[in-house]
């Protein structure tokens, strides 16, 4: 597939702009458009800070200027490569920087080859969309150190807190069945005492990654505190979720994890609930807890998912 790469540093892209701006005649289309383009672009881009928003405000700009299928753009931030549109045959991609910060890589695509005066005017409104991407990849971050436990990147309390408002209020909506479960890791207080802190900072990153790795993408990790954690699963009915339990208990107690290359035996105890009509997020989250406590006094290292 023909592509027509390019690095894009911001700061030489401005210079382009005042270039490409007298330049743009496109299919006979009048010089204006592309400033008209800019302008809007200009506004419309200021209208969000939301990295999917930004792009799909770009997108549509650059399809009034010019004739492009598709978008796509990746960063090491974004886990799935953004895509608008249906990719063509010929690409045109940027790998876009600005004062030594990545941007990240944005490839354009449409069934014919790219003109010169084409790339110019792509260039010259990539430099708008600068100071708004930069933006929304902050945001982005900030989001992301506001919503996640530093140690472990599990969702934090106010993750939590924020998702399971919402996903009750949906389940109740929409009748589909919610459940959360509890887990506590088990002497977790005797790994610390023996081990020290930091290893115990180790084993807590070992076992979160445990438990991500048996969960499906659309169910979410979060940390209470300490070594409790809470998992919230949309969707899912009392029985599907004693068997996620069951499968994350299962996975911690199978887990090598190792200090010294001596291996650390760890155990969990879980207690789940799923949401009834009179539910709040409060008694919901307090009988997963409950069952949880069941579970540790029982011995531990076990399910627990009905009184
Ligand atoms: N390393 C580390 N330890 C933590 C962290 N947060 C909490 N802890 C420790 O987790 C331990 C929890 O101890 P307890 O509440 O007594 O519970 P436990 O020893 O796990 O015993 P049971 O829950 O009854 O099975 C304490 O030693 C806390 O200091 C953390 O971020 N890192």
């Amino acid at each position: 597939m023909p592509v027509q790469g390019n690095t894009i540093d911001f700061d030489s892209a401005r210079v382009k702009l005042g270039h490409g701006s007298t330049q743009q005649r496109r299919n006979g289309k009048p010089a204006a458009t592309f400033q008209n383009t800019q302008r809007n672009l200009m506004q419309n881009l200021q209208t969000s800070l939301e990295l999917d928003r930004v792009l799909q405000v770009f997108f549509s700009a650059l399809q009034d200027l010019l004739l492009i299928d598709s978008l796509e753009y990746r960063h090491t931030s974004v886990t799935t490569p953004l895509l608008f549109g249906q990719p063509g045959l010929h690409r045109c991609s940027y790998r876009m920087s600005h004062a030594g910060n990545y941007l990240g890589e944005l490839q354009l695509s449409r069934q014919t080859r790219f003109a010169e005066d084409e790339l110019l005017s792509i260039e010259g409104l990539l430099a708008t969309l600068m100071f708004p991407l930069r933006n929304a990849l902050l945001y982005r971050e900030a989001l992301a150190c506001a919503l996640n436990d530093t140690l472990t990147g599990a969702g934090n309390r106010l993750a939590l807190n924020q998702n399971l408002e919402r996903d009750i209020r949906s389940s109740k909506r929409s009748g589909q069945p919610l459940s959360l479960m509890v887990l506590d890791v088990d002497h977790f207080k005797s790994v610390n005492d023996r081990y020290g802190h930091a290893y115990g900072d180790e084993a807590l990153k070992a076992m979160v990654d445990c438990v991500t790795a048996t969960l499906r993408n659309v169910d979410c990790l979060y940390r209470l505190g300490g070594e409790e954690f809470v998992v919230l699963l949309n969707n899912t009915d009392a029985e599907a979720c004693h068997l996620v339990a069951e499968r994350i208990r299962q996975s911690i107690e199978e887990l090598q994890f190792q200090i010294d290359g001596q291996p650390l035996p760890m155990t969990a105890s879980l207690g789940h609930a799923t949401l009834r009509s009179q539910d709040d997020a409060r008694s919901l989250l307090d009988r997963a807890d409950q069952r949880m406590y069941q579970a540790k006094r029982n011995g531990r290292n076990q399910v627990i998912g009905t009184e």
